[in-house]
C-alpha cells in the first residue's frame, strides 16, 4: 500500500437538528436566487448539474436518486443520495431519507455529511418561496397547501417570511393530518375537507402531495393566483390538472429535468414559458398578473448552495470556539 504524506482531515456530520440551527432561512433565500440566476446563465454561470439519476427500486414501490452538482461561483461542491419510498407514510416513516456529501473544490477532499431530509425540506420550500417572490401577488393573503406533510410545513416556513398571511388553508387525503398541521401552524390556519374548498380565492397554492393523479382543477383556481407544483417529481405522476397546465404561464426550476420528470409537464404538453432562473436575470418576464405554475422537480444546485450555507455556519462557530 502507498504511504501517504499527509493526514486527511476527518469530515464531520451535521444532523437534522444543527442544519435547522445553523441555516438561516433568509440567508438562503438570497444565496438560491443567486444560484438559480447562475445556472439559467449558462455555461459562464460556473453551474454544473446533470439532470438526476433515478433508481426504481420496483419490488418496494420506491426509488435512489444521485444528485451531484458543483457551483464555481459560489465554490461549492456536493451530491445528495435520497430515496422516495412514498409506501413508508403508511409505516410511520419519513418518505425521503438520506444525506448531502460536502466537498472541498479545491482537492475533491470530503468535508461534511449532511442530514437530506432537513436540508430538502428546508431548500424545497425555499426555491418555492424565490418563485413566489417574482411570480405571486405580493399582496398575498391567502395561502393554500394541498399536503399536509413535510414540505407543507416547510413551505408555510419559506413564504411567511415574505407574504403576511392571514388565512392558512390546508388540505390533506385522510384530513387528521391537516388538521394536526393547522393546529401546529396557528389560529390563522384551518384544515378543509375538500381541495375545492381550500383553494378557492386562495392567492397561492402550494401542492405538495404524493399524488399520483390530479388534485387541483383549473376551475377552482383564481385568475392572477400562483402555483408552486412541487410533487410529482416522476414523469407518469400528475398533481395538477392538464388543462390547468396548459392555461398557466409555466415557469421551471430547470427545462431539461421538468421536461424529463414531471408528468404534470410531459401529460399535457405544457410549455415552460422561462426557467425561474431567467426571470432572475430579466431575460425573461414574470408575468405575476397572469396566473402562474412554478413546476420544480429539485435541483442538486439547491442541495449545494444549502449545504454549503451549513458547513461554512459550522466552521465560523467552530473558529470561535
Ligand atoms: N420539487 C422538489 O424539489 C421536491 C419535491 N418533493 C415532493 O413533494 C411532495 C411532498 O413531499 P413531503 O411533504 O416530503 O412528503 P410527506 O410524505 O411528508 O407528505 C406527503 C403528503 O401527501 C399526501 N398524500 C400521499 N399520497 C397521496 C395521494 N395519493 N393523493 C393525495 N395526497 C397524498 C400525504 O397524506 C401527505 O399529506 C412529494 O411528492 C415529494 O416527492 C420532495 C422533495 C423535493
Ligand atoms: O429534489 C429532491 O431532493 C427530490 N425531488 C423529488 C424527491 C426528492
Amino acid at each position: 500500500m502507498a504511504t501517504m504524506t499527509t493526514q486527511k482531515v476527518p469530515f464531520v456530520f451535521i444532523d437534522e437538528h444543527e442544519v435547522e440551527r445553523l441555516l438561516d432561512k433568509r440567508d438562503l433565500l438570497v444565496a438560491m436566487e443567486t444560484a438559480f440566476g447562475h445556472f439559467s446563465e449558462g455555461p459562464s454561470g460556473g453551474v454544473v448539474q446533470p439532470v438526476r439519476t433515478m433508481v426504481p427500486v420496483q419490488d418496494h414501490g420506491g426509488f435512489l436518486a444521485s444528485m451531484p452538482g458543483y457551483s464555481q461561483k459560489g465554490q461549492a461542491l456536493a451530491t445528495k443520495l435520497v430515496t422516495l419510498y412514498p409506501n413508508n407514510g403508511k409505516k410511520g416513516l419519513p418518505t425521503h431519507n438520506g444525506y448531502v456529501f460536502v466537498f472541498d473544490p479545491s482537492t475533491g477532499i470530503i468535508k461534511a455529511v449532511v442530514d437530506a431530509e432537513s436540508v430538502t425540506a428546508i431548500r424545497t420550500a425555499m426555491a418555492s418561496a424565490v418563485a413566489s417572490k417574482h411570480l405571486a401577488n405580493p399582496k398575498s393573503k391567502v395561502l393554500a397547501l394541498l399536503g399536509a406533510g413535510v414540505q407543507a410545513e416547510s413551505h408555510y416556513d419559506a413564504l411567511r417570511i415574505l407574504f403576511d398571511f392571514e388565512q392558512i388553508r390546508i388540505w390533506s387525503r385522510g384530513s387528521e393530518r391537516a388538521e394536526k398541521l393547522a393546529r401546529k401552524l396557528g389560529p390563522k390556519a384551518k384544515a378543509f375537507s375538500s381541495v375545492q374548498e381550500t383553494v378557492q380565492g386562495a392567492d397561492i397554492i402550494c401542492t405538495v402531495t404524493l399524488a399520483t393523479s390530479p388534485v387541483l382543477m383549473k376551475d377552482w383556481v383564481k385568475p392572477g393566483a400562483h402555483i408552486n407544483a412541487v410533487g410529482a417529481t416522476r414523469p407518469t405522476w400528475q398533481e395538477i390538472d392538464p388543462e390547468l397546465m396548459r392555461h398557466v404561464v409555466l415557469y421551471a426550476d430547470t427545462r431539461d429535468a421538468c421536461n424529463k420528470e414531471s408528468g404534470d409537464i410531459i401529460i399535457s404538453k405544457a410549455q415552460i414559458f422561462a426557467e425561474i432562473g431567467e426571470v432572475i436575470n430579466k431575460t425573461k418576464p414574470a408575468q405575476w398578473q397572469e396566473t402562474t405554475l412554478f413546476k420544480s422537480v429539485g435541483m442538486a444546485l439547491e442541495d449545494v448552495v444549502a449545504t454549503n450555507l451549513v458547513y461554512e455556519k459550522f466552521k465560523l462557530e467552530k473558529s470561535k470556539m
